[in-house]
C-alpha cells in the first residue's frame, strides 16, 4: 500500500550511488517511436538476429495488471486505457526485475536488452540511467500519425488491447507528442538517437534498422 501511495504521488525513491548494472556487462538500447510505429515488430527481428532480450514496458505493465496479487492492477488498467504514463517507480522496478532475471541466467552475468516503449517521460529516463543502467542509444522509429492510426485500428481488430480504439489512440498520440518526444529530443541533443524511417514495409524498415545498428555498434557486438 505504501508503495502504491508513493507511486501515485511520485515520491522519489532514495538516490543510489551507482546503477545496478554496469554498461561493461549490460548493453541497453531504448526503442522509441509513436504508438503503432512498429517497435515490437522490429524488436522481434533484432531478437532473432542478434540475440537481444526484448523487454516491452507496455507488455510488462499489462502482465503486472493481470497478476492476481498485484497492488497496481487497477491503477495500470486506468492509465493504459487513457494512454497515460504509469508512475515511473512501477515501470522502472518491473524493468529492473526482468533484467535481473535475464542477467542471472547468463553464466557471465551479461545481458543485451532492447527496452521497448521506454522511457516515455523525462523522469523515467533520468531515473533508469541513474539507478538501473545507462543506455547506449535510442532506436527511434519515426512515423506520421495517419500511418500509425491505420496500423493500430487494424491491429485492434484482433489484439484485444484496451487502448487500440479511436478514443484511446487519440490520447496516446497526445501523450507521445507532449511527453515522450521531449525524451527523444533530450537524447538527440546528446547524439544518442538513431532515427529510422518507419513508414516503409516491415522488411525495408528492418534493413535500415540493421544497417544503422551495425554502423553504430559494429557487426559483433
Ligand atoms: N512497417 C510496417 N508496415 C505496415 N504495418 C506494420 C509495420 N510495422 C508494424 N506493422 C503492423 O502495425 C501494427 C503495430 O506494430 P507494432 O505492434 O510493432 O507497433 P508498436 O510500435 O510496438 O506499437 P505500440 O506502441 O502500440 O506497442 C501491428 O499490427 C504490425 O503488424
Ligand atoms: O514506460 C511506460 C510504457 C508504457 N506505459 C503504458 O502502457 C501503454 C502501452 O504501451 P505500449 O508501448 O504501446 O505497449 C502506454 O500507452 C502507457 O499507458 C507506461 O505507462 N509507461
Ligand atoms: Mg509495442
Amino acid at each position: 500500500m505504501a508503495a502504491k501511495a508513493a507511486a501515485e504521488k511520485q515520491i522519489p525513491a532514495p538516490k543510489k550511488d551507482t546503477p545496478t548494472f554496469s554498461p561493461s556487462k549490460v548493453t541497453v538500447l531504448f526503442v522509441l517511436g509513436g504508438p503503432g510505429a512498429g517497435k515490437g515488430t522490429q524488436c522481434a527481428n533484432l531478437v532473432r538476429d542478434y540475440n537481444f532480450t526484448h523487454l516491452s514496458a507496455g507488455d510488462l505493465l499489462r502482465a503486472e495488471q493481470d497478476r492476481p496479487d498485484s497492488e497496481f492492477g487497477n491503477l495500470i488498467k486506468e492509465y493504459i486505457k487513457d494512454g497515460k504514463i504509469v508512475p515511473m517507480e512501477v515501470t522502472v522496478q518491473l524493468l529492473e526485475n526482468a533484467m535481473m532475471d535475464a542477467v542471472k541466467k547468463d553464466k557471465d552475468g551479461k545481458g543485451k536488452f532492447l527496452i521497448d516503449g521506454f522511457p516515455r517521460k523525462m523522469d523515467q529516463a533520468l531515473k533508469f540511467e541513474e539507478s538501473v543502467c545507462p543506455s547506449k542509444f535510442v532506436l527511434f522509429f519515426d512515423c506520421p500519425e495517419e500511418v500509425m492510426q491505420k496500423r493500430l485500428l487494424e491491429r485492434g481488430k484482433t489484439s484485444g488491447r484496451a487502448d487500440d480504439n479511436e478514443e484511446s489512440i487519440k490520447k496516446r498520440f497526445k501523450v507521445f507528442e507532449e511527453t515522450s518526444m521531449p525524451v527523444v529530443d533530450y537524447f538527440d541533443k546528446q547524439g544518442r538517437v538513431v532515427k529510422i524511417v518507419a513508414t516503409k514495409s516491415p522488411a525495408e524498415v528492418y534493413k535500415e534498422t540493421r544497417g544503422k545498428l551495425e554502423e553504430r555498434l559494429g557487426k559483433n557486438f
